[in-house]
């Protein structure tokens, strides 16, 4: 085979930024995405439907001359958020989730939420109203080891949230562990998840093994070849629950190249020629269409895009950086690297 077309695909999860680095990144995604859910974590954070209004037309005043890519906004829940915003949020049409970060669990989390008890009646708010909970996974707990917050989490959050609301939507952000991909599967359909392409070709050697490679720590951290097994198969299953979420986070090379690094992988630039070097790993590239272009619309309950795109075996490599900010650059993930597919322009 040496051309797949598909449903032009989506991003389920992805950080834009704002200013500079926004007009920077924009156009990566839009070349490939007929849409995108942006995620709230800007300094300070989107908390209202009013800030995320605001922030769709800064990206759509950002995007390249003709293009139709389509922001999705999203909130970012705190302690106070109220449940009449999340009605004002559902009103709006273009509020189209509400993300869930632990104070402090990850990039720009310090306003997230301290204890979930604190939102019982916002996050019932949303299950009435059948807005998706967007949920980065993990505890803080600082005595938890960085590889299990993952699996803590599902037991000490996940499940008694969905005990108590057992109608809310909720998707599972960028999954990276066998016990996740595992308790999705069984969960009802209400229950989804998004995988990024690094999760699905990486194990933690690549970050780890050789020297250390600040441009493969992101979080949740890459975890051993057990758990990437484990993922390919959950995207690969023809599974309806799991789809496309890049989680690409862009940050200058030296925020990354640091003693004390940033976590974020860029990996926009050449997104679903990643997810087709996974799923070609898998032989599943038959798979591929539904996990990048049907099943998150289907879960968000919108139609799928009306155009397709061509990836061709042709190989090409990754640039070593992008312009980023004023000064700075930016590395994507397998910079110098070579990939099997490339994208028909
Ligand atoms: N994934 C990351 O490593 N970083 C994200 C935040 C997030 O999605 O947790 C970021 O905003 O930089
Ligand atoms: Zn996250
Ligand atoms: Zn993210």
């Amino acid at each position: 085979m040496d051309a797949i077309t598909l449903t032009r695909p989506d991003d389920w999860h992805l950080h834009l930024r704002d200013d500079e680095a926004l007009s920077a990144v924009v156009g990566h995604t839009a070349a490939q995405m007929g849409r995108a859910i942006i995620m709230p974590n800007l300094k300070p954070p989107i908390t209202t439907t009013a800030q995320a209004l605001a922030y769709r037309q800064r990206i759509l005043a950002a995007l390249p001359e003709g293009s139709s890519f389509e922001p999705l906004m999203t909130l970012y829940l705190t302690d106070t958020t109220p449940p009449e915003e999340i009605e004002r949020a559902a009103e709006s049409g273009v509020v189209k989730a509400v993300k869930l970060y632990p104070a402090g669990a990850t990039t720009n989390s310090a306003s997230g939420v301290t204890d979930i008890a604190h939102c019982d009646d916002t996050i019932a708010m949303l299950a009435n109203v059948g807005m998706p909970l967007l949920v980065h996974g993990e505890v803080t707990d600082h005595e938890i080891d960085i590889f299990d917050r993952e699996a803590v989490f599902i037991e000490q959050v996940m499940k008694p949230l969905l005990a108590r609301h057992p109608n809310l939507k909720v998707v599972f952000e960028h999954i990276t562990t066998q016990q996740a991909a595992e308790f999705v599967a069984a969960a009802p359909d209400n229950i989804a998840a998004t995988i990024t392409a690094h999760h699905l070709l990486f194990n933690r050697n690549k970050m780890l093994a050789g020297g250390i490679r600040p441009h493969y720590y992101c979080l949740p951290i890459l975890k051993r070849e057990q758990h990437r097994q484990a993922l390919l198969k959950a995207a690969t299953s023809g599974s309806p629950k799991f789809f496309l979420g890049t989680d690409s986070a862009p940050h200058a090379q030296g925020d990354k190249e640091s003693s004390c690094g940033c976590a974020g992988a860029y990996t926009a630039p050449a997104a679903i020629e990643l997810y087709a070097a996974a799923f070609e790993e898998m032989g599943a590239l038959d798979k591929l269409e539904a996990f990048a272009s049907l099943n998150g619309p289907r879960f968000y309950g919108l139609p799928a895009n009306a155009d397709s795109v061509t990836l061709e075996r042709r190989s090409w490599s990754l640039p070593a950086h992008y312009p980023y900010t004023a000064g700075q650059h930016i590395i994507p993930l397998m910079a110098g690297e070579s990939l099997a597919w490339k994208l028909k322009a």
